[in-house]
């Protein structure tokens, strides 16, 4: 790819941002003399006269208004690099690529296309491609371009891919996510070129079709899940008694019609939910069971509960699923007509739910566009919009259903058979797979039988591969990778392969993972903590007394001594008729040693390690008047260990005791959340900058941080509707500081850091959409100043794009830019200069 600094300065122009509508008569009379132009971020519809520019070698139209390839492009026989993503292209017209013979860079992502021009393939020298946002289904005749070395595919309709790309090319780098792609799976996409080359070649005539759909079960507790779930795998009627609470998730698989369905079955409590998000993953089919007898029509709290929580939360975190929603208790209506009533509702309701978090993100998006004011600075924000617009959850009508009528479960299960096999909704049920993909599953299966692999089904992967290459000799690291991504979105085992710590673990049982975590992430745990047998108190070496302060602290401060979480885990595995004693206490752990759990806890970011003896700060040591006050020994494990739930967080007062009133010139940053701040998501803010920040003190909806003399609170917030979290620090001027920059510059320090938590965290939220900016904080005012896209930027351009000492408000209102944006000195604010996203 050519750079404009490769280019004498006669011969280059870079007209970007400056709102053209056409192009400029002063350009256009350079003509042979000009070899690069730059157009991006205009308003341009066509490129009349382009051609007079006949020796451009470079040519940006990026973010324009084009919805037609523009044709004059075919006579500008020079050009190497040629950029048009984010236009509104549909089609490319036949004849023009084979004209450009020198084309070497090809940027056409964010467009509209619905297939690709025969003649692209003869452009040899192609070596990069971007194609990625767009409609595509087919590119095979990308196959014929021998010189391509980058592809990017990402987001497009794509259900093959031709073997021929991946060994009659270059190509090194090659990026297809988010296509309802079977063959290959998207898990051996993952792997890069090599993945799929070795898939392909693996594949050879060993080709195994098999469909199959990880189906989980979501709505309020009683709905009728386990009813459904059971009586779809009977094939009659099942009746779950309604004292028989699911907890965690329960895990079946059930054959029908030649699809196998994984079931997941969720338990109901919205207070569970704070771990089930981790185990919604996407292409999948989400069932959602609303009880239709207890549905109120007239109280929106019924909606709420039932409905509209589980869909804002599966658009969040699958913004793409399909939605089945089943109304079950039909018989407890009053009657048909009733049932109607409540069908209707519901539906109109989630339509109108919809179509109004639509609403208002256009309603972003246009305002962003409408005040870009340099926008080559804002264009990620915009983009980040445009994709969650484009998001779109299918939400299927109402079946109503009465789970005790042998006749409705037949039915029922012939509907969920015929949505699956919808290829609208589900492009890609059906995976073409290598043998030995069936291979391992079934290797699995027969090690767990022969207790080769351990009853929780905790192993690392090497350890995995070890007892697997037992069975499957010559299977390596490579074989097994995407074979267990692809057991991982189908629902058999767990691998979070994208969360670091996490990496090298795979859960072979989830379902006794899970089971794990509902023994201290439940709404009861006030009454399990009652339910302590006084055996098994004493197992553990405590006694009734420690019992009530483990309710206190629980009720107090939300935080769980590790002595009482090992004696809930015992009960429960007990319960699971675990007694292998060193299983137990490899799990369980002791008062010196934490066990599996405990880390587990902790990777999955559910707790926070504290300690208990101050009630302000549970990391701090004590202090003791006329003795020395010293930092707390965090190398001191367990003794009087507690781990910090901040779910069970019930107020804000000890937070806003030491934070004290919010001021005027508090330095502010507003992160707006759209459509919504996701349920857990600020808990597990709290869990990541606490960790980072071991002085702190939390609240329900507030946490405060503290950093030598600064202090920094995060509050989850509303705004005229809107909801976001606010990042607050006071003015605190260091008496060693030597310009107004440097003042602030601790404060901004802190800010960035929790800024890269933040940021880490909504990657488990695809359908979240962020917007980041310092209000104007005179009284009254409602204006603000946009951040830059502050993701893409180290901490040096962040501060070289507010060139200016003040900004002004579009209300008049002057501000000092150190005030509204990190202004940092010469050094960077954050370890590594770049902030860790
Ligand atoms: N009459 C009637 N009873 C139903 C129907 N569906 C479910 N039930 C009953 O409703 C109760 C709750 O059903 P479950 O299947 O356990 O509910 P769940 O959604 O799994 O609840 P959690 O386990 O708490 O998440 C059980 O007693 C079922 O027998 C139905 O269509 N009609």
């Amino acid at each position: 790819m050519a750079q404009s600094n490769d280019f004498q300065p006669g011969e280059k122009r870079d007209f970007s941002g400056q709102k053209l509508k056409k192009l400029p008569k002063e350009v256009l009379a350079l003509g042979s003399d000009l070899l690069y132009l730059n157009l991006q971020n205009n308003r341009l519809k066509c490129l009349s006269g382009i051609s007079a520019l006949s020796k451009l070698r470079e040519l940006n139209l990026s973010s324009n208004d084009l919805s037609e390839f523009p044709q004059e492009i075919e006579q500008l026989k020079n050009l190497e690099s040629l950029y048009l993503s984010q236009n509104g292209i549909g089609k490319i017209p036949e004849g023009i690529f084979s004209q450009l013979g020198k084309l070497k860079f090809l940027k056409l992502s964010t467009n509209h296309l619905k297939g690709l021009p025969s003649d692209l393939g003869q452009c040899k020298s192609l070596w990069y491609l971007n194609l990625s946002n767009n409609y595509l289904k087919d590119v095979k005749v990308l196959e014929a371009l021998c010189s391509l070395k980058e592809l990017y595919v990402k987001n497009n309709k794509l259900i093959e891919l031709p073997a021929g790309l991946f060994f009659n090319t270059e190509l090194t780098m090659f990026k297809a996510d988010g296509n309802p792609l079977s063959k290959p799976p998207e898990e051996v996409c993952a792997g890069g070129v090599k993945s799929i080359q070795h898939y392909f070649n693996t594949l050879g005539s060993s080709e195994q079709r098999v469909c199959r759909v990880k189906t989980m079960f979501l709505g309020s507790s009683m709905a009728g899940k386990s009813t459904i779930c059971y009586s779809l795998r009977k094939g009659l009627p099942v009746l779950v008694d309604a004292a028989e609470r699911t907890v965690g998730i329960e895990i079946s698989e059930v054959l029908l019609g030649g699809v196998h369905f994984l079931f997941w079955d969720f338990a109901g409590h919205e207070e569970y939910y704070f771990t089930h998000h981790v185990f919604i993953t996407p292409q999948a089919l989400v069932i959602l069971t609303i009880n239709l007898g207890s549905y109120d029509v007239r109280d929106p709290e019924s909606f709420r509960d039932s409905v509209s929580f589980w869909i804002k939360n599966v658009h969040l975190r699958v913004p793409g699923a399909v939605v089945l929603v089943v109304g079950t208790h039909s018989d407890k209506c009053k009657d048909a007509e009733d049932v109607q009533k409540k069908k209707a509702d519901i539906e109109m309701k989630i339509k109108d739910m919809l179509e109004q978090q639509r609403a208002n993100l256009e309603r972003w998006k246009k305002n962003r566009e409408e005040d870009r004011k340099e926008p080559a600075q804002f264009s990620h924000q915009l983009t980040d919009f445009q994709q969650c617009t484009e998001h779109n959850l299918k939400v299927l009508d109402l079946v109503p259903m009465d789970c005790t009528k042998p006749e409705e479960i037949e039915k029922f299960q012939r509907y969920i058979l015929c949505q699956v096999q919808n290829k609208e909704l589900f492009p890609n049920i059906e995976n073409i797979l290598p043998k030995l993909y069936q291979d391992v599953e079934s290797s699995i299966e027969e090690l767990k039988e022969e207790k080769d692999i351990p009853e929780h089904g905790v192993m690392s992967f090497d350890e995995i591969l070890k007892e697997l290459k037992g069975k499957l000799e010559n299977l390596d690291q490579k074989d097994l990778q995407p074979i267990l991504r692809y057991l991982h979105r189908i629902g058999i085992i767990v691998w979070y392969e994208e969360i670091a710590a996490l990496q090298e673990t795979v859960f072979v049982e989830p379902s006794f993972l899970i089971k794990l975590f509902k023994t201290v992430v439940r709404h009861d745990l006030v009454n399990q903590l009652e339910g302590i047998s006084r055996k098994q108190l004493i197992e553990e070496n405590s006694l009734a007394i420690n019992q009530v302060k483990w309710i206190n602290d629980l009720m107090a401060k939300a935080t769980l001594h590790n002595t009482a979480i090992r004696v809930l885990l015992r009960k429960s595995l007990k319960e699971l008729d675990i007694d292998d004693e060193d299983f137990l206490d490899e799990i369980v752990g002791t008062r010196s040693s934490d066990g599996m759990f405990l880390g587990l806890l902790r990777q999955f970011e559910i707790c926070l390690p504290a300690k208990l003896i101050s009630p302000l700060n549970p990391e701090a040591s004590e202090f003791v008047p006329k003795k020395k006050w010293e930092l707390s020994n965090t190398s001191v494990r367990n003794r009087d260990g507690a781990c910090l739930f901040p779910s069970h967080l019930k107020d804000n007062n000890v937070v806003l005791k030491m934070w004290g009133e919010d001021r005027k010139d508090d330095i502010q940053v507003q992160v707006y959340f759209l459509p919504e701040v996701p349920h857990g998501f600020f808990h597990r803010l709290i869990i990541k900058s606490c960790s980072f920040y071991p002085v702190h003190w939390v609240g329900k909806d507030h946490c405060l941080l503290s950093a030598s003399d600064r202090l920094v609170l995060l509050k989850e917030t509303r705004l005229r509707g809107d909801q976001l979290i606010e990042i607050r620090c006071k003015r605190q001027p260091s008496a060693n500081a030597s310009t107004a920059a440097d003042i602030w510059r601790p404060s901004w320090d802190m800010i960035l850091v929790v800024l890269g938590r933040l940021t880490e965290l909504t990657q488990q939220w695809p359908g979240l959409c962020l917007y980041v900016c310092s209000p104007c904080t005179e009284d009254g005012c409602s204006d603000h100043f946009t951040w830059p896209d502050w993701k893409e930027l180290d901490v040096h351009d962040l501060h070289n794009v507010q060139k200016n000492e003040k900004m002004v408000c579009s209300n008049g209102h002057k501000h000092r830019t150190e005030l509204l944006f990190p202004k940092v000195g010469s050094h960077s604010a954050v370890p590594g200069d770049q902030l860790q996203i």
